[in-house]
Parts: structure tokens; C-alpha cells; sequence
């Protein structure tokens, strides 16, 4: 008999959705699957107020399919330019429900990024006022500091006193690679918590760069060696409350990709709970996937769990080379191979 795995409906608490042509394309695998995501600003213009981001949500739900009731979570951009009042406007409408720290520089699109770290306790006070978390990309930007220390190094110079100043602040460390910031999190009050991706749960460095440059599974924070990647399934295994889906999906056509200078950034939200399901089945726990997956984020943001399910039938399927991106291709993790779970629609 085919092996069958009901849960309670997801939610994605990390994605990029980008905007314009390429919404047709990224925006229906996501609604299909999960309840609800949290939806990065990183645009182009980023999305810094209450107005930018209820245009934007509306872009993406005109490309909601008819059969999904999927609500996208708003979230603003922090730039050096974002007030205490902009931050109650935008909490005011119902829609935005966090605030994300991109250090300048940092990731993709992030040049409009803080610059001055220094205006984050005013920004954390009026958040911690509205009951809003800080979602942060955390990685220093010192030219000095090496790509695989910078989000060791951000946790200590930034993220550990900011936390220590603001005890009540909800705080998302996002997409965390390393054991220390799996320290870090589990150290903190039930106030603190982190998405974890599928690649960095299922790649570590050699990876992407043994026997040659993959670049599709060139990221930020970049794969880090394979004793942080354990830690972060250790993280998963332990079944802890403070670690939650956020696929940071984040789609770049495939000539972006394969470039001399190629953007970082991994396409999973094609095939997002399949994927963790497997990893989870790999890693002996596929019983704790559906609190991963549907009641840690829910909990965490003060969100009703989803009160419908999905179901996942154990039938291998391939994953295409490419798929439609707008007017352009992308190429997804794990393109060309076979996937061992399958969404029943
Ligand atoms: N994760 C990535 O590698 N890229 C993200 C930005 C981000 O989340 O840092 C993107 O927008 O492309
Ligand atoms: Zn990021
Ligand atoms: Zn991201």
C-alpha cells in the first residue's frame, strides 16, 4: 500500500516571492502548499511602508489560484529611513506583521539596507511596543571578516547585546547556517527563534564546491562545513519550539545564476514540503515534521495553527531541469533528480 503522510497545512516563515512577470509563476506552487508566508521586501524598490506593502500584497494575490485560501504575511524593510510611525501605520493594517534587518549590503538587494545599527533600539522598542518581531539576515559586512565567520560574528557583535537590551523583543534570526547561532537561539528566552532552510539542512560546503562550482546551490549565508550543517539537524531532531520552516526560497533565472558573478540564492518553494519531508525521513524523524513544518512558526508569531491538512503520498516524481520563470528559465534545487514524496492535489 502507498505510504501515506497527512499534517496539519504548513506555512512558509521565510520566502522571496519577487514581483511582476515572474508572480505567475512563484506565487501558486506556494499558495498551493501552505497556509500562509512571510513574504520578504527585498525589491527593487524595497517595500518600506504600509503602502508599498499593501500593493504588493495585492500583486500577489491576483495570482493566487482560485482553489487556495493562501494569505500572504507583509513584511517591511528596515532602511535608515523607517520611524516608530511608520512601523504603527504599517502594524495598523493588519497585513504587515514583522520588520527585517538587512545589514547594508549584506545579501541581494540589500543595498537600502541599515547602515547605522545604531537606530536599532529605537526600531526594537516601538516593535517590541506593537508585539512585532525583528526579522534579521544576520551577517556582518566588514570587509575583513570572512564569509563563512560573518554570521558567528554578527550574533556576537550585534545580535547577542540588541537581544540582551531588549529581552521582550521577538526575534527571528532567518535562515541560520551555523552551530553557533543554533547555540545562540536555544540560549535565549521562548522569545527567540530561527527558520531553517532545506539546503542548509540537507548541503554543507563541500557540496557546492567539491568536483566543481555548483551555483545553484550558492546561497546567503553561504554553506558552511558539514559539523554546522549536523547542528542544524540536530536542531530539527531535538524537536524544539524555537526552530521553524522558512524556505528562503529565493529564485534568480538561470543566467543570473550561471554567471561569472552569480546571485545567491536557492528555488525550493517549487516543491518546499516534499523536500523537508525527505530530509526528515532521512534523518529518522519524519514524525516531528509536522511540528516543524505547521505549529512551531504559528506558535512563535501568535498565529492560530491552519485547521486544514495536506497530504503526502511516498511516490517518486523527477524534478524538471528548468521551469518557466516570466519571460526567463530557473533552474530548482535539486533539478533532474528524483524526489521521494509527492503533494496529493
Ligand atoms: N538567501 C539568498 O541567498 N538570497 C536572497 C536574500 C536573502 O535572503 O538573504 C534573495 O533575495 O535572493
Ligand atoms: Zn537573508
Ligand atoms: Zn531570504
Amino acid at each position: 500500500m502507498t505510504q501515506r503522510l497527512t499534517l496539519t497545512r504548513p506555512d512558509d516563515w521565510h520566502i522571496h516571492l519577487r514581483d511582476g512577470e515572474v508572480l505567475q509563476h512563484v506565487v501558486p506552487p506556494t499558495a498551493m502548499q501552505m497556509g500562509r508566508a512571510i513574504v520578504m521586501p527585498n525589491l527593487k524598490p524595497p517595500v518600506t511602508d504600509a503602502k508599498l506593502a499593501l500593493a504588493y500584497y495585492d500583486r500577489i494575490l491576483a495570482q493566487r489560484p482560485a482553489s487556495s485560501q493562501f494569505e500572504p504575511l507583509m513584511t517591511l524593510y528596515l532602511t535608515d529611513n523607517t520611524t516608530p510611525e511608520v512601523i504603527a501605520e504599517a502594524a495598523a493594517t493588519g497585513k504587515v506583521v514583522a520588520v527585517k534587518l538587512y545589514p547594508a549590503g549584506a545579501t541581494t538587494n540589500s543595498d537600502s539596507g541599515l547602515t547605522d545599527l545604531s537606530k536599532l533600539d529605537e526600531i526594537c522598542a516601538a516593535l517590541t511596543e506593537a508585539g512585532m518581531p525583528l526579522l534579521v539576515h544576520g551577517e556582518v559586512t566588514h570587509h575583513h571578516v570572512d564569509i563563512f565567520d560573518r554570521e558567528k560574528e554578527f550574533l556576537d557583535e550585534i545580535l547577542s547585546p540588541l537581544a540582551a537590551r531588549h529581552p521582550k523583543l521577538k526575534l527571528v534570526v532567518e535562515h541560520i547556517t551555523t552551530k553557533d547561532a543554533v547555540e545562540f537561539v536555544q540560549s535565549q528566552g521562548a522569545n527567540v527563534g530561527a527558520t531553517i532552510t532545506v539546503q542548509h539542512l540537507a548541503y554543507n560546503r563541500n557540496h557546492m564546491l567539491v568536483g566543481g562550482i555548483r551555483p545553484h546551490l550558492f546561497c546567503l549565508p553561504v554553506l558552511k562545513r558539514n559539523l554546522h550543517q549536523q547542528a542544524l539537524q540536530e536542531a530539527v531532531i531535538s524537536g524544539s519550539p524555537k526552530f521553524f520552516l522558512g524556505t528562503d526560497s529565493a529564485p534568480h533565472a538561470k543566467g543570473a545564476k550561471e554567471s561569472a558573478c552569480g546571485c545567491a540564492g536557492c528555488y525550493s518553494a517549487y516543491a518546499a514540503i516534499e523536500l523537508y519531508a525527505e530530509i526528515f525521513e532521512d534523518l529518522g524523524v519524519l514524525e516531528k515534521l509536522e511540528a516543524f513544518a505547521s505549529f512551531h512558526g504559528a506558535d512563535f508569531y501568535g498565529k492560530p495553527r491552519n485547521r486544514d491538512q495536506i497530504t503526502l503520498v511516498k511516490e517518486s516524481w523527477q524534478v524538471p531541469d528548468e521551469m518557466p520563470f516570466g519571460q526567463d528559465i530557473i533552474v530548482p534545487l535539486r533539478a533532474g533528480e528524483t524526489l521521494r514524496w509527492k503533494l496529493e492535489r
